[in-house]
């Protein structure tokens, strides 16, 4: 008998394509992302050494964090960086002849959108990019995680990667969430109770009954945020909610390679005894909606708090906390609710898929935004934002007074025309609130879709539980 191993283990075990004395691996990398932003310099690599791209069917490349998300942006990009690199990933998907979704293509979207939209996330994979929130993909039971430029360069010339194998961590959520409390709730919570570093030297697995009652959706939402919580990786063992969500997809597998992967897929579980080296447990009963107060994503308090003080904090968090407090414009024992805002932003790897967009509209749904805030909904593909029409979603939104944009990374990072102006307050879905973010001086708070949309009804931060009382 082997001994017991976590899912990550059996993961790896199963990559590794050769391992040196000191336990550095070689592993076999299933799946390549790639975007504009980080592939340059490796496909120039690749050019200047005269080599190809090692399994082309096998990398999948999308333009999403520099890309307006306006009409007109496949003709033109003001900024020249920008640009550039749009430019440059259009050249090198054609010219190494790797699978390709330009903005002109209705399945373009943010890369971690993409790629399980299209069926090529799929269990058990190892799954890579230059992108720190790879781990989104871990939703589905894959090791995924972001890679720098020269080991993107690596992965393109060899198919492999070097890695030395992290530690096992498990958070597991108990029991069910409350009414109102959704996937961002708890992986906001987790890192509000482990920190921005407590997962670092781990891949974590989530596990527990929340978990598991959560959409593919949400697993992503969970997975996605791993990385803010310092771990290399997030997973998620597949069950009969991942399989269900894969089946028919573009590129799953179909009729008997559908059935000989699904029988290996079942076998992708931690086995009962294995060893992780630290246990984080929480009860779901004990989430409640939660929004982040200060510029790290550790900084989350239930909706229902006070801006803390930084009295509060101790030994170098105290500094920081007053630095924080400072740049957010926020006073110590204002409540969190009196907090007013002035945009909204509904997007992101981390909350723009169909779901995302559902719940919000929910909240939405014959309502309009406060006077004198401003709204971006930014679904994260071309085809969610379809569906999104069809379900007439797009609809709420427009009628609600929001902008409907075409899909990429937008307002999530400062890396686009789709920017806050200095001290402009933001309600928003995506994963990071450092100084910047979002624009220079903009001001985020981090929170649900349907978190962000009662934001923007009532125009300052607010508890979504009274807007979903209002409806029933
Ligand atoms: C630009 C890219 C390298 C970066 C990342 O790695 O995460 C971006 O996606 C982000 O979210 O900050
Ligand atoms: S949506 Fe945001 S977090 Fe996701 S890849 Fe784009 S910039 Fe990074």
């Amino acid at each position: 008998m082997t001994a017991p191993r976590t899912l990550y283990d059996k993961i790896w075990d199963d990559h590794v394509v050769h391992q040196s004395e000191d336990g550095t691996c070689l592993l076999y990398i299933d799946r390549h992302l790639v975007h504009e932003v980080t592939s340059p310099q490796a496909f120039e690599g690749l050019r200047m050494t005269g080599r190809k791209v090692r399994a082309p069917e096998k990398t999948i490349a999308v333009p999403d964090h520099n890309v307006p998300t306006t009409l007109g942006r496949e003709t033109h990009i003001d900024n020249e960086e920008s640009r550039i690199q749009v430019e440059a990933l259009d050249r090198n998907a054609r010219d190494f002849g790797v699978n390709y979704y330009p903005v002109t293509d209705i399945r373009q979207g943010i890369v971690h959108i993409v790629g399980p939209e299209q069926g090529w996330t799929l269990p058990g994979m190892t799954v890579v990019c230059g992108d720190s929130h790879t781990a989104t993909h871990g939703a589905f039971g894959a090791l995924a995680h972001g890679i720098g430029t020269s080991e993107v360069e690596h992965v393109l010339a060899t198919q492999t990667l070097i890695q030395k194998k992290s530690r096992n961590m498990k958070v597991e959520i108990t029991g069910s969430l409350r009414p109102g409390v959704t996937a961002k709730d708890i992986t906001l919570s987790v890192i509000g109770a482990t920190g921005t570093a407590g997962g670092t030297g781990y891949v974590i697995e989530y596990c527990g009954q929340a978990i598991r009652e959560l959409s593919m959706e949400g697993r992503m939402t969970v997975c996605n945020m791993a990385i803010e919580g310092g771990a290399r990786a997030g997973l998620i063992a597949p069950d009969e909610i991942t399989f269900e969500y894969v089946k028919g997809r573009p590129h799953a597998p179909k009729g008997a390679a559908w059935e000989a992967a699904l029988a290996y897929w079942k076998t992708l579980y931690t086995d009962e005894g294995a060893h992780f080296d630290k246990v984080v447990t929480i009860r779901g009963e004990d989430i409640a909606p939660v929004v982040t107060w200060g510029t790290s994503p550790e900084d989350v308090l239930p909706i229902t708090g006070v801006v803390p003080s930084p009295d509060d904090f101790t030994g170098g968090k105290v500094a920081a906390a007053q630095r924080s407090l400072e740049y957010m414009g926020l006073t110590p024992g204002e409540k969190l609710t009196d907090i007013r805002i002035d945009a909204v932003f509904i997007g992101s790897c981390t909350n723009g898929r169909i779901e995302d967009l559902r719940a919000a509209a929910e909240i939405l749904k014959g309502k309009k935004l406060a006077p004198g805030v401003r709204g971006m909904v930014v679904p994260g593909s071309g085809l969610v934002r379809l569906q999104a029409e069809e379900e007439g979603l797009a609809q709420i939104f427009i009628d609600a007074g929001f902008e409907w944009r075409l899909a990429g990374c937008s307002m999530c990072l400062g890396m686009n025309p789709d920017q806050l102006a200095p001290g402009e307050r933001c309600a928003a879905t995506s994963n990071r609130n450092f100084e910047g973010r979002q624009g220079r001086g903009g001001r985020t708070h981090l929170m649900s879709p349907a978190m962000a949309a009662a934001a923007g009804v009532t125009g300052r931060l607010t508890d979504v539980r009274e807007l979903m009382a209002e409806t029933v």
